[in-house]
C-alpha cells in the first residue's frame, strides 16, 4: 500500500478546477460516472501508524532458510479469492469518512451531524425493495463515502450517481415526499469492477445499499505501485494486520480480528446513517460485533478508522456456548463465516443466539484474573521464561485454552516440599568447587547420583550414553525396569473403591545439578535445567485433531533440554479430589505422577506422595502432546534443591535429531486399555506405528511388520 500520486489526485480533480471549495455539490444522475458519491474522506493508509514497522511475527523466530512453510493456507492470490459478488461491491467506490467533526468542518462535504444525514441521505433503514427483471442480483449500492470533497463530480462539479437513486431523492420518497424527482429503479445498472482501482492507487471504502448492507473494500492500485508489488494472500494480509494491530496498537486481546474490526466500521456506519441504536425492537437490533476485548479503552487501531460510537468502547461481546464456558471466539467466528464468503452480514441477535446462546455482557464484567489469562500471541509465558515463546493457530479461530502461566513448580496445599539448605548434605552439594564442575579433572559429590560422571556434556547436551539407558528404561515395559509398592500411593485416595494392585513405576535414572550450595557459577554445565527454556519453540494447533501442541522453531540435536514439565506440586490424593469434584472436566492435562521414588519407601506420608497437574498453573509444557513409544522428547527426574526424591524437577530432553517446525511430543506412559483413571479418555492421533491405541489385532500387525 503506499500513498496515491500526485498526477492522479489531479486527475481527479480536474473536473473542479475553477471551483471554489465550498460549493455544495448537487448530487445527480450520471450514466458514465462509475458510483453514486455522496460522501468523501479516505483513510490515510499511508500514515506512520498504518506503516508501523512489525516487530514480530512468528516467522521471524525461523532461520532463514525456514520462513516459508509456516504459512499453510491462504496461499491463493488476493484476486482469485474475490468472488464477483466482492468485486461488484468494491466498484461501488465508497470511502471511509474519518472524523466527523473535521468533515462537518470541512468545506464541500456531505456527511453532517446525524439528523442531518438522516434528513439528506437514503443510508435508512433497510427496507424491502422489489426486485424486477431489470435489477442486478446482487444489491446496489446507493451511498458512497468518498475520499475527498471534490468526489466523484461531473464537469459542474456535481457529484454523480450511477447505480441507483440519489441518496437525497431515496431520502425523499422514503419520507414520502414528493418534492425530487421519484427515483427510478429501472435505470439501475450493475456496478462494473475494477473502475475505481484504476483510479485510486489506495484506499477504504464504505458502501451502502438501499437493501442495508454496508460493505468495506480496500483497494490498492498495483499499476502505480512499486516495481516490487506482488499481491499478498487475503490471508497474509489479515494475519499481518493482526499481528501489527496487537503489537503496535497494544491490543493485547489474541481474539482481536482485522475482519471483526470491517464489520465494526459497516456496523457503525449503519449505525450512524440509520439511527439504529434508537430502535425500540430489540430481538431486530443489529448486534454490534466488536473487536472482542478492547482493553485499553481506545485503540489507536480504532483511532486511526475512528469510527466513532460512543458505546463502542463500553461494550464487549462474549459468547456463552452451550456447555457454559464463556468464549468469545463464536462470535467473532460466526462473523468470519461472512467475511469469509465476503460477506458483510449483519448477525441479528436472534439468529446469534439461536445459533450460539450468546449473550452480551458489559466490559467491567471481566475481572482482573481473567484478563491476565488471555495470551500474548507473542509470548504466551508473558515474560516469564527467557525466551518468547509465541503461539499461532493457522487452522481455526480458537486461542489456547485459559490458565495461568508460571514458571516453576508451586505447591498447591499440603505437598510435603520443604526446600532447606540443612537438609543439602555435604554428598549432595560441591561446596569447594568454582567456576565450571565440567572442567575440573576430579568429578565433584554432584556427579556421584550419575555414577561418578556428570549427566551433561560439554554443549549442555545430555550425554548418548546416560539418554539411551534412560530411554531403553522408558521404552521398555518389562518388569525388571519396573517397581511395586507394597501398598502403592496410587491406590490409597480412592478408598470407596476395590484397591488395586500396584500397577508399577519406572526405576527412572536421575540427573543431579548443581545447585546453591554449591561453589561454581550460575553458568555452571552441570546446571541445564535450572537455567529455563532456550531453544526457540511455537505452540500451534495442530491439524490432525490433537488441539494444541508444541513445535520447535529450530532444528534441535539429540539431548537437547527443551523444557520442564511445570505445574501445581499436589498430593496424590488432593489430585484424586480435584478429579472427582469435576474440576477438570474441561481440562485436557494429565496429572504427573512424580513416582520414582515410592517403591523405595515403606511409609511413604501422603503429603510425600506427590504428582504434577499443569491444568490451571504450568507452562508451555502442558502443550506438549503425547506419542506412543517412539516420541522425540522424552522426561528425565532432575534433582536440585532437595536430595530426597519424593519431590523432584521433571525435564524434557530431545531423544534424537529434531527438525525445525517438527512437533514435540513424548510418551505420557498412558495405558489406553485402562478407562478407570483421570487424564487417560482420548483417543491417540500420535501416528507413530507403535500406537498403543489401535486395535490389538492391527497394532501386532503393524508390530510385526516394524520388526
Ligand atoms: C497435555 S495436553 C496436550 C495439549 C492439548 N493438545 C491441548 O490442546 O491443550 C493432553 C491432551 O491433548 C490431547 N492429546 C495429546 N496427545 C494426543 C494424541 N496423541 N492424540 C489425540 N489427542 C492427544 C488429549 O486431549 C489430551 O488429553
Amino acid at each position: 500500500m503506499h500513498d496515491e500520486p500526485r498526477p492522479l489526485k489531479r486527475s481527479r480533480l480536474r473536473g473542479r478546477e475553477g471551483q471554489t471549495s465550498s460549493s455544495p455539490p448537487k448530487v445527480v444522475q450520471d450514466a458514465t460516472s462509475p458510483a453514486a458519491l455522496v460522501v468523501d474522506r479516505r483513510v490515510d493508509l499511508s500514515s506512520p501508524r498504518a506503516s508501523m514497522p512489525r516487530l514480530f511475527s512468528p516467522s521471524n523466530w525461523l532461520e532463514p532458510d525456514m520462513r516459508q512453510p509456516l504459512g499453510v493456507k491462504g496461499k491463493e492470490p488476493l484476486s482469485s479469492q474475490v468472488g464477483p459478488t466482492d468485486r461488484r461491491a468494491s466498484n461501488a467506490s465508497v470511502y471511509l469518512s474519518k472524523k466527523r467533526k473535521e468533515r462537518m468542518a470541512e468545506p464541500g462535504i456531505l456527511l453532517l451531524p446525524k439528523q442531518k444525514v438522516l434528513s439528506i441521505h437514503a443510508l435508512l433503514k433497510p427496507k424491502d425493495e422489489p426486485f424486477t427483471d431489470v435489477m442486478p442480483q446482487y444489491e446496489v449500492p446507493i451511498a458512497v463515502i468518498h475520499p475527498d470533497s471534490s468526489g466523484k463530480e461531473d464537469s459542474s462539479g456535481q457529484v454523480v450517481s450511477k447505480q441507483g437513486p440519489p441518496a437525497s431523492e431515496s431520502v425523499a420518497r422514503e419520507n414520502g415526499s414528493n418534492d425530487g424527482p421519484a427515483p427510478s429503479t429501472e435505470t439501475m445498472t450493475p456496478c462494473e469492477p475494477a473502475t475505481v482501482l484504476k483510479e485510486s492507487p489506495s484506499k477504504l471504502e464504505i458502501a451502502s445499499s438501499s437493501m442495508g448492507k454496508v460493505k468495506v473494500s480496500l483497494s490498492c492500485d498495483s499499476v502505480l505501485g512499486r516495481p516490487d508489488f506482488h499481491m499478498p494472500s487475503i490471508d497474509e494480509l489479515l494475519q499481518s494486520l493482526e499481528e501489527k494491530c496487537l503489537r503496535s496498537y497494544k491490543i493485547i486481546d489474541p481474539n482481536f480480528s482485522v475482519k471483526n474490526l470491517m464489520k465494526d466500521v459497516c456496523e457503525t456506519f449503519l449505525e450512524l446513517a440509520t439511527d439504529r441504536s434508537n430502535e425500540s425492537q430489540p430481538q431486530e437490533r443489529i448486534m454490534n460485533i466488536r473487536p472482542a476485548i478492547d482493553i485499553l479503552k481506545k485503540s489507536a487501531a480504532r483511532d486511526a478508522l475512528d469510527i466513532g460510537s460512543k458505546e463502542y468502547n463500553n461494550c464487549i461481546t462474549v459468547a456463552n456456548t452451550s456447555n457454559g464456558m464463556t468464549d468469545e471466539r463464536c462470535f467473532a467466528e460466526a462473523a468470519n463465516c461472512c467475511a469469509a464468503r465476503g460477506e458483510v452480514k449483519e448477525l441479528r441477535e436472534s439468529e446469534v443466539a439461536d445459533a450460539f446462546s450468546l449473550v452480551v455482557v458489559q466490559q467491567n464484567q471481566l475481572t482482573p484474573d481473567e484478563l491476565r489469562l488471555l495470551h500474548d500471541v507473542n509470548d504466551i509465558s508473558k515474560g516469564e521464561e527467557r525466551v518468547e515463546i509465541p503461539w499461532i493457530n493457522e487452522i481455526s479461530n480458537n486461542c489456547p485454552p485459559s490458565f495461568h502461566y508460571i514458571s516453576q513448580n508451586q505447591i498447591f496445599q499440603n505437598a510435603h516440599v520443604i526446600i532447606s539448605l540443612s537438609k543439602i548434605g555435604e554428598k549432595d552439594c560441591c561446596p569447594t568447587c568454582f567456576g565450571d564442575c565440567l572442567s575440573s579433572s576430579i568429578s565433584c559429590a554432584c556427579a556421584h547420583d550419575t555414577g561418578l560422571n556428570f549427566a551433561y556434556n560439554s554443549d549442555g547436551l545430555i550425554k548418548e550414553e546416560f539418554l539411551e539407558e534412560c530411554i531403553s528404561i522408558s521404552r521398555d515395559p518389562q518388569q525388571q525396569n519396573l517397581s511395586f509398592c507394597q501398598d502403592c500411593p496410587a491406590e490409597r485416595p480412592k478408598i470407596d473403591d476395590i484397591l488395586e494392585r500396584c500397577k508399577g513405576h519406572l526405576k527412572r535414572r536421575y540427573i543431579k545439578e548443581c545447585w546453591s550450595k554449591c561453589g561454581c557459577h550460575k553458568l555452571c554445565g552441570n546446571r541445564v535445567v535450572q537455567r529455563g527454556i532456550s531453544c526457540k519453540l511455537q505452540v500451534f494447533f495442530t491439524p490432525e485433531g490433537k488441539g494444541w501442541g508444541l513445535r520447535t522453531l529450530q532444528k534441535l540435536p539429540k539431548g537437547a533440554f527443551i523444557c520442564e514439565y511445570v505445574g501445581e506440586i499436589l498430593t496424590n490424593r488432593e489430585f484424586f479430589e480435584r478429579y472427582i469434584q469435576g474440576r477438570h472436566a474441561e481440562k485436557l492435562t494429565h496429572p504427573v505422577p512424580l513416582d520414582a521414588y515410592w517403591h523405595l519407601i515403606d511409609d511413604l506420608k501422603e503429603e510425600e506422595t506427590l504428582c504434577l497437574d499443569a491444568s490451571f498453573y504450568g507452562n508451555v509444557a502442558r502443550f506438549i502432546n503425547h506419542r506412543c513409544l517412539d516420541a522425540n522428547l522424552i522426561e528425565i527426574p532432575v534433582e536440585m534443591e532437595t536430595p530426597e526424591h519424593h519431590y523432584y524437577h521433571l525435564a524434557l530432553f530431545t531423544t534424537r535429531e529434531v527438525d525445525a517446525l517438527e512437533e514435540l511430543t513424548w510418551d505420557y506412559g498412558v495405558d489406553f486399555d485402562d478407562h478407570g483413571l483421570p487424564g487417560k479418555s482420548f483417543r491417540c492421533q500420535c501416528g507413530s506405528t507403535f500406537c498403543r491405541n489401535i486395535k490389538r489385532s492391527s497394532r501386532s500387525k503393524s508390530l510385526s511388520n516394524a520388526r
